[in-house]
């Protein structure tokens, strides 16, 4: 191993009771909300197809042009009630939402900018109504936080002078002062996202990532940080010099998963997938016909992978300009919603069985008790569903809502499964009682 001061802190998962609340949670809304919303991937009468959070580079904006847009930001649709209702009718336990994203914009009112809520004609602390919304409805509030700011005049891309230091050094200090606000003015946060640290100029301050995490903890004891902010001594991102996972949990799937075979490395930590709807659009796009959308089953099956896998899934919705939440956006959640409000116990509290994964979906498994989760997406023509179990184990009882199906042994450590024959609009869930094996 080579000698790290900004390497892992520590390895292994977590075990305090944020973190267990963390990873129970599995499901969590994504919202990425900003001025980016107000174009909505459109500038001069012509849409551009690439990322709406992204128009500003895109459509090759000046700052001050882009900036202006503060002074329209009135999202008079706007209802933080609603829209927490409608995540806790997804069976969503906690929300990430966009406190800044490149742009630099503010959805709070930061003593360290002007370039904030406060200074537009809504003027009220968004990030506030939308905490303490979030927080009745009992969904947990995490703070996604740019450090990328395409606003501030002391960002680097690299540190390639002496300027350079000297401006980055005040960039730092700026970006650590709106954390340090963040994590003290809204005292319920749980997590922090970070995004925005793929540049050389973090990876050449891997000890500022590490600074900020400890001071996060410090001002909020037993708050998760991703892996995503850290850099190392040497620049190595998330994953240090040494092999070991840098942040509380691993945050590298963006739209993607892992493979469930190739990948199962990932449950020896803890890691989150975020996902867009369509192919690549966090932000609010007036246009989604640019690319394939996700159907709620597709985003379901995303859910319930993940799941299996030791993971949680971070769906993002991105709210037009005017507040208002798209009705693509609320059909899933409604969707989703229904399949969750049966079987949610297949996902919260449920990790990584440990049994080799079977064309017909996916297990999961609960915390304790010998219980195992079948979420069945592929349904097999002849109904049998084949299980293969880890050596010894056997299957001593299989419910599909409660009601008893058969379970036939059909060789070594080998179950089929009678899956009774009707037409499946959602998945069936199977439930197993096992007994022995590993
Ligand atoms: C969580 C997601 N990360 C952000 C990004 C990005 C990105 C950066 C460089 C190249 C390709 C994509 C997206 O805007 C969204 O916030």
């Amino acid at each position: 191993e080579v000698p790290l001061k900004y390497g892992a802190q520590y390895t292994g998962k977590r075990t305090d009771e944020a973190m267990n609340k963390w990873r129970g949670n599995r499901f969590g809304q994504f919202i990425h909300w900003g001025l980016y919303a107000i174009p909505g991937g459109v500038w001069n009468g012509k849409t551009y197809n690439y990322a709406a959070e992204f128009l500003k580079s895109s459509a090759k904006i000046p700052t001050s042009t882009w900036d202006s847009l503060m002074y329209q930001f009135n999202p008079v649709k706007f209802n933080a009630r609603q829209w927490a209702k409608m995540a806790k009718q997804m069976g969503a336990r906690y929300m990430t939402i966009t406190t800044k994203h490149h742009e630099g914009f503010c959805l709070w009112p930061s003593q360290y900018t002007d370039f904030n809520i406060g200074n537009t004609p809504y003027k009220k602390d968004i990030l506030k109504e939308l905490v303490e919304a979030y927080n009745a409805e009992g969904i947990d509030v995490n703070f996604y936080y740019s450090v990328l700011d395409w606003h501030h005049p002391d960002w680097r891309y690299d540190i390639k002078s002496p300027e350079d230091s000297v401006a980055f050094r005040r960039f730092l200090q700026f970006a650590s002062g709106q954390l340090r606000e963040l994590a003290t003015n809204y005292p319920t946060v749980k997590a922090f996202w970070f995004d925005g640290t793929w540049d050389n100029s973090i990876k050449k301050n891997g000890w500022w990532t590490l600074e900020v995490e400890q001071m996060l903890k410090k001002i909020r004891p037993g708050a998760v940080v991703n892996s995503r902010l850290r850099a190392d001594d040497f620049g190595k991102r998330h994953i240090d010099s040494n092999g070991k996972l840098m942040g509380d949990y691993e945050s590298g799937y963006e739209r993607r998963l892992p493979n469930p075979v190739k990948d199962v490395q990932v449950t020896r930590w803890d890691w989150e997938a975020c996902m867009t709807v369509p192919e690549n659009q966090w932000g609010y796009h007036k246009d989604w016909s640019v690319s394939h959308v996700k159907s709620p089953l597709e985003l379901l099956e995303m859910l319930v992978h993940t799941t299996s896998m030791g993971g949680n899934f971070l769906l993002n919705f991105g709210p037009a300009g005017d507040g208002s939440i798209r009705a693509e956006e609320q059909h899933i959640a409604r969707t989703i919603g229904a399949w969750m409000q049966q079987n949610g116990q297949v996902i919260y509290d449920c990790d990584y069985a440990g049994w080799e994964k079977q064309d017909w979906g996916y297990f999961t498994k609960p915390r304790t008790g010998n219980i195992v989760n079948m979420v069945v997406f592929n349904i097999p023509v002849n109904g049998l569903l084949k299980v293969k179990v880890p050596a010894g184990t056997k299957i001593s009882k299989a419910t599909l809502a409660g009601k008893n199906v058969k379970v036939e042994e059909i060789a070594k450590d080998q179950f089929f499964i009678h899956l009774p024959q009707q037409a499946y609009k959602m998945p069936p869930v199977i439930v197993l009682e096992a007994v022995g094996g590993a």
